[in-house]
């Protein structure tokens, strides 16, 4: 059984909780031949290595040794992004909203109706996330059928575990960018449905591997409420009703023209997320993005019916939506992860929103410390109004990512029969603020240097972070499998 188990020894960062990851400067870990961790100890001395490696009925074999400096993280989750909106990265910040859609958004999305530019450009979309260390990706298509497939098979093809969802869009959209009826929606919907579903059926190198875990999976994408007409919203409903697997991703509250048109077009459902619920859209498995806006009420109705919020705080400040209060979420028990949000956002690596998570939270507590906010007040928080530490930033990128998926129990962090959805971080590039000295593990750190070595390895993770790229992600697997990185050269 040990011949195609791959063993990993060295330094792993391994998120718990909101406010926990352990630190493991030595740890043992073996991947099985289904891509799942099968087992792993969490220190073993240099030592000790040959002795727990046969007590396993393992080897050296295949054994991946990291180097000082280097470490394993698990993958990172994207829960918001638009696959089709790289090509307009980094233009129209001039805009707001609305109007960054109809003049920036619409226009590029429309190129997709050409399925050989579709393919053309997934296939560099898709190696640009996996590169970026997202190993899982909600991502928004067009409302094209035949380019989400498209997009479908390169997410299926390169190995990256996602969530692809055709836009839902017949309403309030440019003439050469709508939907023409609802049935046509609802059954181009269902076709890629079932198209991604045999995807995961059909023979393919992870189905060699024998995945316990669909990685491509469909998930319903309503544009937005703006996007739909009531009736397109109630057929989504419907189907969702039908498939209770299916996850739901959308956007909410994300400016204040979008909300006020928003309750304009549906008044009788009270709020943004009522016009959602009363359709049947919110339920454990939907993903609202954004989220800057909503009232205490909508937020009690979110936590409720356990929906995942995406943070997607680069865009938020790039189309100058807005700064959403994901403390006051966290003390209030909502699911929470980060998102991209390209082209909204202009970075396509969710370390770009961790960073910008960071500062948006440094930008509420400091202008609730200017505006006078009570201490006893303050202390009633956990969150709220307060810098997010490293451990929340680190479980928004891994483990809350996951949850908003429904994934937890599957990805993450590292356990036992989890899947191994990893990346092997690196000191060796050339930007600033390199960190580890590249030696042998088996040069240090001695026994009695554990706390010394659980510290440095604390500002390896922070540097990496907060000035670390794709140069330093090394390589990305899903499910067992490399993917990606900086050293990979294909599949082997
Ligand atoms: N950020 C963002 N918000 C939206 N709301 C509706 N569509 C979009 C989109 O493409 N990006
Ligand atoms: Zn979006």
């Amino acid at each position: 059984m040990s011949g195609n188990i791959t063993l990993f020894y060295g330094a792993a960062i391994n998120p718990q909780t909101l406010t926990s990851y352990d630190v493991l400067p030595r740890c043992l870990l073996a991947v099985g031949h289904t891509g799942n961790i099968d087992w792993m100890v969490e220190d073993v001395a240099p030592h000790d290595l040959q002795q727990v490696l046969a007590q396993h009925g393992s080897s050296d074999e295949y054994l991946v040794e990291l180097k000082d400096g280097e470490f394993l993280l698990p993958g990172f989750v994207d829960t918001h992004t638009h696959a089709p909106q790289v090509p307009n990265i980094g233009t129209g910040q001039q805009y707001e909203l609305l109007d960054w859609l109809a003049n920036v958004t619409f226009p590029t999305e429309s190129k997709f109706q050409d399925v050989d530019f579709a393919k053309r450009m997934y296939k560099k979309v898709v190696r640009t996330f996996i590169d970026a260390g997202t190993t899982t990706c909600c991502y928004y298509a067009t409302l094209h059928l035949e380019a989400s497939k498209v997009l479908a098979d390169t997410v299926h093809e390169y190995g990256q575990r996602g969530f692809i969802g055709k836009c839902n869009m017949n309403h309030d959209s440019p003439s050469y960018y709508i939907e023409p009826s609802v049935s046509a929606s609802i059954s181009a919907t269902q076709s890629l449905i079932a198209y991604i579903r045999s995807l995961s059926r059909a023979s393919s190198p992870n189905a060699a591997l024998g995945t316990p875990q669909p990685l491509v999976q469909p998930i319903l994408t309503p544009r937005f409420a703006i996007s739909c007409t009531a009736s397109l919203l109630s057929s989504l409903g419907d189907l969702a009703a039908e498939d209770p697997d299916l996850l739901i991703q959308t956007h909410i509250a994300e400016n204040p023209s979008e909300v006020a048109y928003t309750k304009k077009l549906f008044p009788e459902a009270g709020s943004y997320a009522g016009v959602y619920d009363q359709f049947g859209l919110l339920r454990r498995g939907t993903i609202l993005a954004h989220a800057v806006h909503l009232t205490p009420p909508e937020i009690t109705l979110i936590k409720e019916k356990g929906v995942g919020i995406s943070h997607c705080p680069t865009s938020n400040f790039n189309l100058r939506s807005g700064i959403a209060p994901v403390g006051k979420f966290l003390d209030e028990g909502v699911r929470l992860g980060l998102g991209t949000d390209v082209s909204g956002g202009f970075g396509t690596s969710i370390m770009g929103e961790v960073r910008n998570a960071s500062v948006a939270s440094k930008v509420l507590q400091f202008t609730k410390e200017t505006s006078g906010g009570g201490a006893a007040e303050e202390s009633k928080h956990k969150f709220e109004n307060k810098q997010l530490p490293i451990p929340t930033l680190l479980y928004l990128a891994t483990l809350g990512g996951a949850s908003l998926c429904r994934l937890e129990s599957h990805i993450g962090s590292f356990a036992p029969g989890k899947s191994f959805d990893a990346l092997l971080i690196s000191p060796a590039g050339k930007q600033i603020g390199m960190w580890g000295s590249g030696e042998s593990l088996h040069s240090r750190p001695k026994d009695n240097e554990q706390e010394v070595a659980k510290k440095e390895i604390n500002e390896w993770l922070e540097r990496f972070l907060f000035v670390g790229d794709d140069r330093n992600i090394d390589r990305v697997y899903v499910q067992g499998r490399w993917v990606g990185g900086r050293s990979f050269t294909g599949f082997q």
